[in-house]
């Protein structure tokens, strides 16, 4: 047996049948679908006299287009006509063919990528498609996931396979311990500021290195999440411990027979010794600092304690367009918005991180900030744990979940020319609003925002905080 990287051999084992050098007919262990890109894929389907083959391996969620309004569980209501129209059809749709939905009023709706792996559904070593850019996230839990189109959600839906064409291999390497007040997604965002948005463009990349094993897996979520920022048509993580603990924690249906039995399977999803990587990038965590964006791009991003670099001037309508200029420090920006949420930053242990600076503050005078968790099941523990009070008492919105302000398809949306601290995952132009100005960072770095007014080093309010 030739030397593989863990991407091949979950391809090699989802491999139906080899149709080119570049392609093969990969075999789809489970399908999520929203509400946004699955309607014209149940058309097509139609149009053509299929069926659904496996109704069981399919997820359907509404979660893009959902008001977030701080009511009752149950009394949730889209208003706006077309967005309705979406969530109507795609009950319709799962309804006819038999498919689980979480809907609208379903007490653990919220986003995709958030909710299955809290159910335990996704699990080492299996593809997990879904139409939607930023499934690289089951990459954290050695699990194959990436975003498809919807004449692909469509062939999913009817054969249970894609035809899929293979990428290379990059691996990017991580060690020494992450800086206090830094967390993943300061790495995440330091990695594509230095690799750039087309970066990891048409590869498959495994993340590894002493940083990331003592990564929890939820931290592991936000790093492969962003990683499509860099263009990445895969993230994966080699499951170890933390991943087990974490499927045994959630995948309720696994008694101890069963998780046994997966676990030895689970640990030979490793890439072999000398397995090759066409590309190899190597960080220092000593190197983290709290990261911001400054531009439309995720890439364009600087430590908050740095300046805005010389070269920004040739990406002029980035500047312009978010009111800044080259050598400008962002220390101090004011800012009108705060929104924490998003599948890359929307669980338990953001909220946690983000109520811990907040604890016993107030939200800034002018600021409108807002917690929109990930899932029912995040609204509820962080309920429990007390964290909705502390935010309720800062004077945060504590909402219903779902994707929000993360693309404002929905009524949480940045009026032009408002500035927002955002824990998203995306900055471009208009992606909260029209004229909306997103600075990405780190939950708790848009926690210190919230308190301060304006973009702040969350290690300085800290090492203030301690003085009091
Ligand atoms: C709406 C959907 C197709 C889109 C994606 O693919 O990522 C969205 O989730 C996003 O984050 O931009
Ligand atoms: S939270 Fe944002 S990035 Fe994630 S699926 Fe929703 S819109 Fe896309």
């Amino acid at each position: 047996m030739p030397t593989r990287t863990l991407y091949q051999k979950l391809v090699d084992s989802h491999t139906v049948s080899r149709l080119d050098e570049q392609h093969v007919l990969l075999y789809v262990d489970l399908h999520i679908m929203n509400e946004y890109t699955s309607p014209q894929a149940f058309a097509g389907l139609r149009a053509q006299g299929r069926t659904v083959l496996r109704p069981r391996q399919q997820l359907a969620v509404v979660s893009h287009i959902i008001p977030t309004h701080p009511v009752q569980v149950g009394q949730r209501v889209i208003f706006d006509p077309p967005s309705a129209l979406q969530a109507t059809n795609l009950k319709k749709n799962c309804t006819e063919y038999g498919i689980k939905l979480l809907d609208t009023n379903d007490a653990e709706q919220g986003i995709e990528h958030i909710i299955a792996p809290e159910h335990g559904w996704v699990r080492p070593g299996m593809v997990v498609l879904c139409g939607d850019s930023h499934t690289t996230t089951y990459g954290a839990l050695g699990a194959l996931g990436f975003g498809i189109g919807t004449s692909e959600v469509e062939h999913i839906l009817a054969t249970q396979t894609l035809v899929y064409r293979l990428a290379d291999n990059m691996r990017i390497r991580v060690d020494g311990e992450l800086p206090v007040g830094t967390s993943v997604k300061d790495l995440v965002l330091l990695i594509i500021s230095r690799i750039g948005a087309q970066g990891a463009r048409g590869y498959a990349v495994e993340f590894c290195g002493s940083t990331i094993a003592a990564l929890s897996a939820e931290a592991r979520m936000t790093l492969c999440n962003m990683a499509v920022e860099a263009g990445a048509r895969a993230a994966l993580i080699r499951p170890d411990a933390t991943s087990f603990a974490y499927i045994k924690a959630h995948a309720t249906d696994l008694d101890e027979v069963a998780y046994a039995q997966a676990q030895q399977d689970w640990q030979t999803l490793y890439s072999d010794e000398d397995a090759a990587f066409e590309v190899e990038h190597q960080f220092d965590a000593h190197e983290v600092a709290p990261y911001v964006t400054w531009g439309t791009s995720p890439d364009q991003a600087i430590p908050v304690n740095g300046h805005i670099p010389d070269t920004a001037q040739n990406d002029n309508k980035a500047l312009h367009y978010m009111g800044l200029s080259a050598g400008a420090s962002l220390l101090g920006l004011p800012i009108e918005r705060v929104f924490i949420g998003s599948c890359t930053n929307g669980r338990i242990e953001d909220l946690r991180i983000a109520a811990g600076i907040i604890a016993g503050q107030h939200v800034a005078d002018g600021v409108r900030a807002m917690v929109v968790p990930g899932s029912g099941a995040v609204r509820r523990q962080a309920e429990q744990e007390g964290l909705a009070d502390i935010f309720i008492a800062a004077g945060f919105e504590w909402r219903q979940p779902g994707c929000s302000m993360c693309l404002a398809m929905n009524d949480d949306v940045l009026t032009p020319g408002e500035r927002c601290a955002s824990t998203t995952n995306r900055n471009f132009e208009g992606r909260q609003g029209r004229e909306g100005r997103t600075h990405l960072m780190s939950p708790a770095m848009a926690a210190a925002a919230a308190i301060r007014g304006c973009i702040s080093d969350v290690r300085e309010l800290a090492k203030e905080q301690a003085h009091v």
